[in-house]
């Protein structure tokens, strides 16, 4: 069962495994850059992070048209001894020389190397992997874990997800985890029409990390969550519901406050932060 219902061929379809050969480092952190791909000319996009990966203010914006291929999961499956022959690490011990992050939502990916840049250096290269994985329908925790393993599967080897939901305290949590199909139906003015008959307007957005040393292993999971609320739109349109979530003590949304801003008190930041401290010292998380 996928967590969007109608999406499941068009996840397989999207499915792209960009070739390590391929990928570009930044600073430790590598991101898949296609040979035919030119320079981003974003502004504001600074020294080869997420190359390729474009703003725009449509909903459809986290998907890039530079990092979306057309391939499908039997092209990823045709590339997987490229990977495994560039990959050096022991499940045993949960350590690898480099971890996938598996998206298929460029947004996501930006967010991530600048949390990582911003933050203690990780002893691992981690690359992009553009995947857009099934999700099924079930607990937050429970859908990441299951397309961490899914992940794990397709790269051979370890690797990170995340689902990010946005839960609405009037609905005891939803849309939560299936907020991506209540954006696409609804858009950014139905979002907040959605509460107005209640008083309560609260909500958190919650990041959920789930990473996994390889096959076979069982992903540990790391949440984030920041409180807000839900407001009529405000601010740029290019990252998901980012301009309906105003965080608390902020007068801004997500949209209207500077990335870095966003970055240092966000449900991800908070998420990616356990999931470094995990990575760091091989410890259980809490
Ligand atoms: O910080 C954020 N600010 C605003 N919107 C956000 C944020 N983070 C995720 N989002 C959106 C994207 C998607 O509409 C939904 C989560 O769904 P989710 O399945 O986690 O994302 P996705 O399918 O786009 O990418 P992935 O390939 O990693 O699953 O909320
Ligand atoms: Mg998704």
């Amino acid at each position: 069962m996928q967590k969007g219902v109608n999406c499941s061929s068009r996840i397989a379809q999207r499915a792209l495994f960009t070739p390590l050969k391929a990928c570009k480092s930044v600073g430790g952190f590598h991101t898949p850059v296609r040979e035919t791909e030119q320079p981003s000319q974003t502004p504001g996009a600074s020294r080869g992070h997420c190359r390729g990966v474009r703003t725009g203010a449509s909903l459809d914006s986290d998907r890039d048209p530079v990092l979306t291929g057309r391939s499908n999961v039997r092209h990823i499956k045709g590339i997987l001894p490229v990977v495994y022959k560039q990959r050096v690490m022991d499940i045993s011990t949960k350590t690898a020389s480099e971890i996938m992050f598996a998206t298929g939502n460029a947004n996501k990916l930006r967010e991530v190397v600048a949390i990582l840049e911003a933050g203690r250096p990780l002893p691992f290269t981690v690359k992009a992997a553009n995947l857009d994985l099934p999700e099924l329908q079930g607990e937050p925790q429970e859908i990441a874990k299951e397309k961490c393993r899914l992940a794990a599967q397709q790269v051979g080897g370890a690797v990170m997800v995340e689902d990010t939901s946005l839960c609405f305290n009037a609905y005891e949590g939803l849309p939560g985890p299936y907020i991506k199909w209540f954006l696409k139906a609804l858009g950014h003015e139905g979002l907040p029409r959605m509460l107005a008959g209640f008083d309560d307007k609260s909500a958190y957005a919650q990041c959920i990390f789930a990473y996994s040393p390889g096959p076979g292993a069982e992903p540990q999971v790391f949440v984030g969550r920041t409180q807000g609320r839900i407001v009529p739109s405000r601010g740029a349109t290019a990252f998901g519901w980012d301009p309906v979530f105003q965080p608390e003590g902020f007068q801004e949304t997500y949209a209207e406050m500077d990335k870095t801003v966003k970055n240092t008190i966000s449900h991800r930041y908070r998420a990616l932060d356990k999931l470094r401290d995990y990575l760091l010292n091989f410890s259980a998380p809490e």
